[in-house]
């Protein structure tokens, strides 16, 4: 499914952050989100999530195409590694869960507590929900960090078969995942300063 994103501008806390920005998202392909701290990427991930809403344009498809692994990995402490992935295998209404296991390596600590998990094992958990949702289009806010060299190594594995897959990627990250990718450098689409909003907006942002 292709996602085509037009003329869109985000806003955090009442203040526009991002506008203009267009891209198109083919099938199959990745796209990396690059840009300073506090340029947007956070921001854009969400709207295009569907957490919050664009000030301005157009995304051309439903945030129920969407997949979001955010900074939060999204998991719950008091349930096992796959009762985690079990919760949202029925929350998406998808099938088994032990092809999401494997591919983040997770088999051996599929009946660890959540909370007693490291920081990234914690994190290929969160990757490993990618799967489980079944949606062709993943946004994902730096997905390696806290992952050590084999763990991104595998987490890119995975990218590259969704993408083989006839899925597509949205990735803010720092790091050269050594993915085969067109880069959005968000600098091009910074808001004037100081832009305020309205009060919907603000309410909103
Ligand atoms: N809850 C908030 N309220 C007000 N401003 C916020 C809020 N969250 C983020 N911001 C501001 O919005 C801007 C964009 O933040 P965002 O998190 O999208 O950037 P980012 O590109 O993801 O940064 P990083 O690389 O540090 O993760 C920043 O100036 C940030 O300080």
């Amino acid at each position: 499914m292709e996602m085509q994103v037009s003329d869109l501008a985000v806003a955090r806390g009442g203040v526009a952050v991002l506008e203009g920005v267009s891209f198109r998202l083919l099938p199959g392909r990745a796209l990396l989100l690059r840009g300073p701290n506090g340029a947007g990427k956070t921001t854009l991930l969400r709207c295009l999530a569907g957490l919050q809403p664009a000030i301005a344009g157009k995304v051309s498809v439903a945030a129920e195409a969407v997949a979001y692994a955010a900074h939060a990995d999204g998991v719950k402490a008091t349930l096992t590694v796959a009762e985690n992935l079990a919760f949202w295998a029925a929350i998406y209404g998808t099938g088994a869960i032990q092809p999401a296991l494997a591919s983040m390596n997770l088999q051996a600590l599929a009946d660890r507590q959540a909370a007693q998990l490291s920081a990234g094992q914690k994190r290929r958990l969160g990757l490993a929900r990618l799967l489980v949702t079944g949606r062709p289009i993943w946004l994902m806010d730096e997905p390696t960090v806290s992952l050590d060299a084999d763990s991104v190594a595998l987490f890119a594995g995975v990218v590259v078969r969704h993408l083989g897959g006839g899925g597509s990627a949205l990735i803010a990250s720092h790091i050269d995942l050594g993915l085969e990718a067109e880069v959005l450098e968000l600098a091009a689409f910074k808001a004037r300063a100081g832009a305020r909003l309205g009060a919907f907006d603000e309410a909103f942002g």
